[in-house]
């Protein structure tokens, strides 16, 4: 039997926690969204991420920026962000248009005010695993909570990360390499041959790579806990980078798309910024 991973429903947990904690702050709660008003995701994304603050009782402020923007002027905007005391966290939506080095944008973005977990300073401190609070990367970071709302083991566990983007599968492995998982990373240059070796090997599979129904259950290990990142579409439909139907019987854990891991990065993102407003009131 495959059980499902019901993102929704724990991203409403978190959702209703979020708002409580919002309450009982003295201080209006916002969030600077910068992101590039000619991406169709990015503006399906943005309008989610902004309704779903507003019904937790925190503000947004979307900031478009498009592509006669250059890297500087963005950076500059983000340091405009981050010396302004009404503004807790700021999110840079991937992609920015072409041309601007988001990866320096991200890093440009104050640590306290780091909401989306990107920037070098705080993904360095998620490396080193860190004494110290520190914000994560909304994805990975709400993978981990519902791996952890399941009890799924990860001690000791074998992990496999598809996909090495910033976003997504560097912060996923080091997520699991600290909750002490044996992680494996692929990606673009990783063998066919090779990935399906590791995929039969691994009790944990994490993919974000942007390609539909890119791993076929035949391919997993009977048992396994499937995340799946991917959120194409395909028909007009929302699918995942893992073909859920022939998943069925083989994982023992999947992630629906949609439901799945979306609803939690929303829901992380909030949470992320209300810790923002507790730890710099
Ligand atoms: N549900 C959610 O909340 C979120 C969903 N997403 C979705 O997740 C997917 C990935 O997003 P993102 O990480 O931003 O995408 P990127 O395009 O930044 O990264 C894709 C990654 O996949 C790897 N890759 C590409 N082709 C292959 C292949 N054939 N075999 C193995 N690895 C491969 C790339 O490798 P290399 O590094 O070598 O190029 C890269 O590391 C997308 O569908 C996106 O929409 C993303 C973020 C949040
Ligand atoms: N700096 C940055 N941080 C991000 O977290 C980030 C980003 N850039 N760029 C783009 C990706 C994509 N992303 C999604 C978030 C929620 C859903 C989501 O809630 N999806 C719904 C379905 C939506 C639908 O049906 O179209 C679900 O899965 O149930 C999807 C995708 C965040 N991203």
């Amino acid at each position: 039997m495959t059980e499902l991973l019901d993102g929704a429903k724990v991203a409403k947990i978190i959702n209703d926690k979020t708002a409580q904690r919002v309450t009982k702050l003295d201080k209006p709660v916002t969030l600077a969204v910068i992101y590039d008003p000619d991406n169709e995701g990015s503006q399906l994304y943005v309008g989610m991420k902004s309704r779903k603050a507003a019904k937790l009782g925190i503000q947004t402020r979307d900031i478009p920026v498009g592509a006669d923007e250059t890297t500087d002027s963005v950076i500059a905007l983000v340091e405009s962000l981050n010396a302004d005391d009404d503004v807790t966290g700021i999110l840079v939506q991937s992609p920015l248009a072409k041309g601007i080095k988001e990866r320096q944008v991200f890093s440009a973005v104050a640590p306290q005010k780091d909401a989306d977990g990107l920037g070098a300073t705080v993904q360095g401190m998620l490396f080193g695993d860190a004494l110290e609070p520190y914000t994560v990367a909304a994805t990975p970071q709400g993978v981990m909570s519902l791996l952890n709302y399941y009890h799924i083991p990860i001690k000791g566990k074998v992990a496999l990360v598809v996909g090495r983007s910033q976003l997504f599968g560097r912060p996923m492995s080091a997520l699991l390499n600290n909750a002490d998982a044996t992680v494996t990373v692929a990606h673009r240059y990783t063998e066919p041959a090779v990935l399906k070796r590791l995929l039969k090997f691994a009790d944990i599979v994490a993919v974000g790579v942007g390609i539909p129904n890119f791993i076929k259950g035949e391919d997993l290990k009977q048992g396994a806990t499937v995340i799946d990142v991917g959120m194409n579409v395909v028909d007009g439909k929302a699918t995942g980078d893992v073909d859920f139907d022939s998943a069925q019987g083989i994982a023992d854990f999947i992630t629906p798309v949609p439901g799945g891991v979306g609803p939690m990065t929303i829901a992380t993102l909030l949470e992320n910024t209300v810790t923002l407003a507790e730890l710099n009131q």
